[in-house]
């Protein structure tokens, strides 16, 4: 569900609903409790007089019916209508919302989308926490304070993501998170203790002001947020405070067994640490799952905008009003920014199709989405390489579309009628969308698309949506960021001259923080244009 914003913006509905049918519930469940409390008040009024009085309501023939006629009925009637209405509640919630809501795991893909956006763009976890994740990113668009509030992560909130970077063995982070959350854990101990004094000084009783109030749940929460702490910090090596962290969890529950032994064999680390100098401090994780190598980290320098070309490739590039002297483009030629030069040559041409084509394009692909994978035609996988559901569109689908690849053929000057291209790729990027630095083009152990069709040799991406932050489309050779421009279509080819695959056309996706991305790709191949763009003389050409 988190693969696609539209899918998510569906869950907007559900919810409403969710709230509708509880409001209804609650209405009615007041109403019945009510009468429940009516009808508890006055059997307990007859009892006292059954009981106490000298004349026992029971001895009288209409007292006697009445509390057998309650006994007999009522009392089932009034515990059904409360009962029956709660059951109803719960299988209504069942059925009806079965297969729309989100399971656990994506709640947790959820929570890693958060991490990735933290690491990407080196967001300040404070920030992130007080609902301000938008803070040092490049928008105006910052939520007001009632927003913000509404952002607030809680600390179970903070523990689940501190959670999923450990699973993802990315225990740095997962330090820095567990620690917000302990810190929020003890500032809200405070707070609660300071009130329930106020409490008991109200009501007299100081002695027992400090005695434990006992939220388990809550102190259960902290012992296990400590645990994972003092697990993180030995895997990063730091021993000694790994070990106050188990001693903190140990005086919560002193007879621990887990937690005993870990201190036990943390002294002994320790010990045999400081007799022979060398600390074991296992692999050092990695922030997530590929970031380690240089292109990941070249990909998120891109995605945050801190790189920019060469200063004598950045002289040479230029703008231009483009009409390939085309009589079509000639009445009204195309505002053509030319980013990178050196090959892959990457152009940006903005405004290539109306809000209106945008919309109808994204309208057509909603029914056919499914969600994005990575591979070529013997294996495909779902993965978080990219996260983004797809759906795939025909000429003849509409209208707009057989338009919009007539338009990218008199752009390009290349051939894109449906034999030389394939079919238009829509996406839409999910929470934390993204795809990871790849190449369009297959190489020859892949065999996609045969002889005919032959190898991708351009790429013409669409931007159909603006985001509010993240999102560029960056190219870690060339050192080219793209932002997203709504309406622009960016071009760059695949492959050089020669037909061989030009590594230098590395491109990606950056993860989309705020907004719903949407895109289309029109990839055009090298079957018909053979002519339109000649081979050169040497392979590297
Ligand atoms: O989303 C982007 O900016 C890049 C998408 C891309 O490279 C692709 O779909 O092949
Ligand atoms: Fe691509």
């Amino acid at each position: 569900m988190y693969s696609s914003m539209s899918r998510l913006e569906k869950l907007v509905a559900v919810e409403e609903k969710l709230v509708e049918m509880s409001k209804e519930f609650l209405k009615e469940e007041k109403s019945r409790l009510h009468s429940l409390e009516s009808f508890v008040e006055t059997a307990e009024q007859q009892l006292q007089m059954s009981v106490n009085k000298s004349m026992s309501l029971v001895h009288h023939p209409v007292g006697a019916y009445l509390l057998v006629k309650r006994l007999s009925s009522d009392w089932l009637q009034h515990v059904k209508s409360v009962y029956q209405p709660l059951t109803d509640f719960v299988n209504r919630y069942n059925s009806e919302y079965h297969g729309q809501l989100p399971s656990a795991e994506d709640a947790e893909w959820s929570a890693h989308a958060i991490l990735r956006l933290q690491e990407v763009y080196q967001l300040d976890i404070r920030n992130i926490i007080s609902g301000q994740m938008e803070l040092g990113l490049s928008t105006n668009n910052v939520p007001g304070s009632m927003e913000q509030n509404a952002l607030r992560l809680k600390r179970e909130d903070i523990f689940a993501i501190a959670k999923g970077a450990y699973r993802n063995n990315d225990y740095r982070n997962a330090v820095k998170w567990l620690n917000e959350s302990i810190q929020l854990m003890e500032a809200e101990e405070v707070t609660e203790n300071r009130e329930n004094l106020e409490e008991s000084e109200d009501a007299g009783d100081t002695s027992g002001a400090l005695r434990y109030k006992g939220n388990v749940k809550k102190e259960n929460l902290k012992f296990s947020a400590l645990q994972y702490l003092g697990y993180s910090l030995y895997k990063q090596g730091d021993l000694e405070d790994a070990l106050a962290i188990y001693k903190k969890a140990s005086s919560l529950d002193p007879k621990h067994d887990e937690v005993r032994d870990s201190i036990k064999l943390l002294q002994r680390k320790i010990r045999s640490a400081n007799m022979f100098g060398n600390v074991n401090n296992d692999e050092h994780p990695r922030p997530w799952a590929s970031a380690s190598n240089a292109k990941m980290i070249k990909y998120m320098a891109l995605c945050r905008h801190e790189l920019k070309p060469r200063p004598d490739v950045q002289a040479r590039l230029k703008c231009r009003y483009q009409s390939n002297g085309n009589p079509y483009l000639l009445l009204g030629p195309v505002k053509t920014e030319v980013l990178s030069r050196k090959k892959p040559e990457i152009t940006l041409f903005y405004d290539v199709i109306t809000d209106e084509e945008a919309q109808t394009i994204k309208n057509r692909s909603l029914p056919k989405m499914f969600r994005s994978r990575i591979g070529n035609s013997f294996s495909e996988v779902e993965s978080h390489i990219r996260i983004s559901q797809q759906a795939w569109l025909h000429d003849k689908d509409d209208e707009v579309v057989s338009r919009v690849s007539k338009r990218i053929g008199l752009l390009t000057g290349l051939n894109t009628t449906p034999t030389s291209t394939e079919l238009l790729q829509v996406l839409n990027y999910g929470l934390g969308g993204q795809y990871e630095p790849h190449h369009d083009y297959m190489t020859a152990e892949e065999k996609m698309w045969g002889t005919i069709l032959g190898n991708r040799m351009a790429t013409f991406l669409m931007y159909l949506s603006d985001v509010t932050a993240g999102g560029a489309t960056v190219f870690p050779v060339a050192n080219v960021t793209v932002p997203v421009v709504k309406n622009a279509g960016l071009l760059f080819m695949d492959l050089l001259r020669s037909g061989r695959g030009d590594v230098n056309s590395l491109h990606a996706g950056c993860p989309v923080v705020i907004g719903s991305k949407w895109i289309a790709n029109k990839w055009i191949h090298e079957g018909g244009n053979e002519f339109r763009r000649k081979c050169g003389l040497s392979p590297n050409e």
